[in-house]
C-alpha cells in the first residue's frame, strides 16, 4: 500500500479561481505589497514566487526590496504610510527580519485590516476567539487543502508538531475551531512517536529533514508536511528541498502531501485570497 498523493497545485488553482473572480468584482484590482529587508536568497525567491502569482491572477503587486540596514525607524515609517494610502489593501514583512529590527514592533505595526498575513496580535486573538478575520496563509491553505481532497477535519484526532508563530500554533487553533482533537507538540514532548502514532491527521512544520519515520505514523493516517529544508546534494551535487517527512512514510500513511509542490503553493494562493478578502471588507 502506498499513500494518497495530495499535491497543492489543484488545490491552489481552485483557491486562486475564486480569489481571481472575487477580485474582478471589485471596483478596482486588489493591491498587495510585500517588503523584505535584505537579500536573503530563500527570501528573494519566494517574493518573487508570490509577487508573479499575484499579477497572474489580477492584483497589483508593489515589491519594497530595501537594504539590510534600513533602520527599524525607517521600515516604520514606510508601514505607516502603506496603512494610510488608501490605494493598497494588503501588506507583508517578509520573515526573517535582520537582527536589529524587532519583529514585535513591525507586526504590530501593520493594520490589522491590511494583515494579509494574520499575524498582528488582534487577528490572532480573533482566530483563538473562533471568531472570522484575516488568517497565516500557511494554516488556512492547510485546512483549504484538507477540504478539496475531502478529508474529514472534524472529530478526528490531530497532532501538530510545531509550535511556531507561523504555522504550529495558529494551524492548531484552525484545527480546533473545525473540531478536531488537537495536540501540540514540541521540542520539549517526551517520547514524540507515541503522541504522533495516535494521529489520524498529523501535521509537520519543524525544519528538520526528515524528522517524522514511518513507525511514528499511524497506518492510513493523512500526513502534511510542511517542512522545506534546502539540503546540499551528495559529491556536490545540486541541492534541493526536502520535506520534515522521510519520503518512506508514504508507505504506511493514508495520504501524504509533497514537498516541493505540497504546502507551498496553498501559502500562497491563500496570501492572494487574503488579499482579495482584505481588499472586500475594506470596500465594505
Ligand atoms: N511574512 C511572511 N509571510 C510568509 O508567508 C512567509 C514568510 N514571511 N517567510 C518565509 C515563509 C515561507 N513561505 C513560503 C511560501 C511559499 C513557498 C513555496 O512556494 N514553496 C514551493 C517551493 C519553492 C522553492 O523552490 O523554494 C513548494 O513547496 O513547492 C515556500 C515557503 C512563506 N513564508
Amino acid at each position: 500500500m502506498t499513500a494518497r498523493l495530495l499535491p497543492g497545485a489543484p488545490a491552489a488553482e481552485a483557491l486562486l479561481a475564486d480569489a481571481s473572480a472575487r477580485a474582478a468584482r471589485l471596483p478596482a484590482p486588489p493591491h498587495l505589497v510585500m517588503v523584505r529587508l535584505g537579500d536573503d536568497p530563500a527570501s528573494v525567491s519566494y517574493v518573487r514566487g508570490k509577487d508573479r502569482k499575484a499579477r497572474e491572477v489580477g492584483l497589483t503587486s508593489t515589491v519594497y526590496a530595501l537594504p539590510e540596514t534600513t533602520p527599524q525607524a525607517e521600515l516604520l515609517d514606510l508601514i505607516a504610510r502603506l496603512n494610510a494610502d488608501d490605494s493598497v489593501n494588503g501588506i507583508l514583512v517578509q520573515l526573517p527580519l535582520p537582527a536589529h529590527v524587532s519583529e514585535q514592533a513591525v507586526l504590530h505595526a501593520i493594520d490589522p485590516r491590511k494583515d494579509v498575513d494574520g499575524f498582528h496580535p488582534l487577528n490572532v486573538g480573533e482566530l483563538w476567539a473562533g471568531r472570522p478575520a484575516l488568517r497565516p496563509c500557511t494554516p488556512a491553505g492547510i485546512l483549504y487543502l484538507l477540504d478539496h481532497y475531502g478529508i474529514p477535519v472534524a472529530g478526528q484526532r490531530a497532532v501538530v508538531v510545531g509550535r511556531s508563530h507561523i504555522v504550529g500554533r495558529p494551524l492548531a487553533g484552525l484545527l480546533l475551531n473545525r473540531d478536531a482533537t488537537v495536540t501540540v507538540t514540541h521540542s520539549r514532548t517526551i517520547d514524540l512517536g507515541a503522541v504522533t502514532r495516535e494521529a489520524d491527521l498529523l501535521c509537520v512544520a519543524v525544519g528538520q529533514p526528515h524528522l517524522i519515520t514511518p513507525e511514528m505514523v499511524r497506518p492510513g493516517a493523512t500526513v502534511i508536511d510542511v517542512g522545506i529544508n534546502r539540503v546540499p546534494g551528495e559529491n556536490g551535487g545540486k541541492a534541493h528541498l526536502t520535506g520534515d517527512v522521510d519520503p518512506e512514510v508514504a508507505r504506511v500513511a493514508g495520504a501524504i502531501t509533497p514537498v516541493p509542490g505540497g504546502v507551498g503553493p496553498m501559502t500562497i494562493a491563500q496570501l492572494l485570497a487574503n488579499t482579495v478578502a482584505a481588499a472586500e471588507m475594506q470596500a465594505r
